[in-house]
């Protein structure tokens, strides 16, 4: 080996040295705190991006965090309604369901759930796939934004935590399908930002990330120069008033505003089409996405 091929592979030591020195503060930081990871379906387009994305949580897992999945699905739901006859239909970012969406979208989250699962399986981690039927974990009643009647689509009302920190304490990540049950035990579609806030507030998450197709919240999404890397609760409703958010960022910002308030401690939208976005913004100076905050910093 040259000296100059010493040198260089010393440099790379070096930088790789480097980068865990940096994350150790995050690791202590986060060392048992338990995190809730949104993994919206926009941000699921191929196998690679999905592999980066459990790789992360498998990562955060074996360095001694709790973290806890919550999917979607939206965009595959969508699909297989339209191959079976139908247009999809959304009010507010939330799908308008009907009994047969109902049926398309529970088959679509269970096989999108099972094949999270084999992934953290791939890298070695044990992963256990439910929905909130399992365990009597999420109720719901049925939501009716603006009064209006959207079908079998429902706001979370309870989380019932026991069979997830069974499955923590024994080493297993949750990976969670939003389908919940009524008073009457009829399954309901549920938002996945709203499935993953409710258990996040349930939980006492320390963090809840919103994996999504977009950098982040932006003024005007046409610019990208108006990327918002911090807003707090107050410009974040301001924004929803003024109509600045809308599509499926409404419920996403509306559910950052709900954890803040509701006493999670930190709330991140992030590009889930980044590779490695989440170890970016967990153990990193900088971050990445969009902070929301209780209160402005300054
Ligand atoms: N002001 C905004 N900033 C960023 N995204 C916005 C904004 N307004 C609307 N959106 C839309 O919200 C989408 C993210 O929501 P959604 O498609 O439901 O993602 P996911 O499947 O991850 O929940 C973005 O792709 C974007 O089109
Ligand atoms: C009621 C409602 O809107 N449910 C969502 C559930 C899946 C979801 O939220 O998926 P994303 O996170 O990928 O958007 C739906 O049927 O699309």
């Amino acid at each position: 080996m040259t000296e100059m091929e010493i040198n260089n592979n010393v440099d790379e030591i070096m930088t790789k040295a480097n980068t865990l020195i940096e994350a150790l503060p995050y690791i202590r930081r986060f060392n048992g705190a338990t995190i809730i990871v949104k993994y919206g379906g926009s941000a699921m387009l191929d196998d690679q991006l999905k592999m980066n994305v459990i790789k992360d949580v498998a990562l955060l897992k074996l360095v001694g965090m709790r973290p806890i999945i919550v999917h979607g699905g939206g965009k595959e739901i969508s699909k297989w309604v339209k191959l079976s006859g139908k247009e999809p239909e959304f009010y507010n970012g939330l799908r308008v369901t009907d009994k047969d969406t109902m049926n398309v979208a529970e088959m679509v989250l269970n096989k999108v759930n099972k094949e999270l699962v084999g992934l953290m399986q791939k890298m070695g981690v044990n992963a256990v796939g439910l929905c909130g039927k399992d365990g009597n974990m999420i109720r719901v009643n049925k939501k009716m934004p603006d009064g209006k009647d959207i079908g079998f689509v429902g706001e979370v009302s309870t989380v019932n935590t026991d069979l997830l920190n069974t499955l923590m304490d024994n080493d297993f990540i949750p990976v969670i399908a939003p389908i919940g049950l009524d008073d009457e035990f009829n399954a309901y579609n549920i938002n996945a930002d709203d499935a993953a806030c409710g258990v996040a507030k349930a939980m006492n998450a320390e963090k809840l990330v919103f994996l999504t197709d977009i950098e982040g919240v932006f003024i005007d999404p046409t610019n990208k120069k108006t990327l918002i890397s911090e807003m707090d609760i107050k410009s974040a409703k301001e924004f929803i008033e003024n109509g600045v958010v809308g599509g499926g960022m409404l419920p996403k910002l509306n559910n950052c505003i709900d954890a803040i308030e509701q006493g999670v401690s930190r709330v991140h939208i992030l590009d889930g089409r980044v590779a490695h976005c989440l170890l970016l913004e967990f153990f990193t100076e900088k971050g990445i996405g969009t902070a929301i905050l209780k209160e402005p910093l300054f």
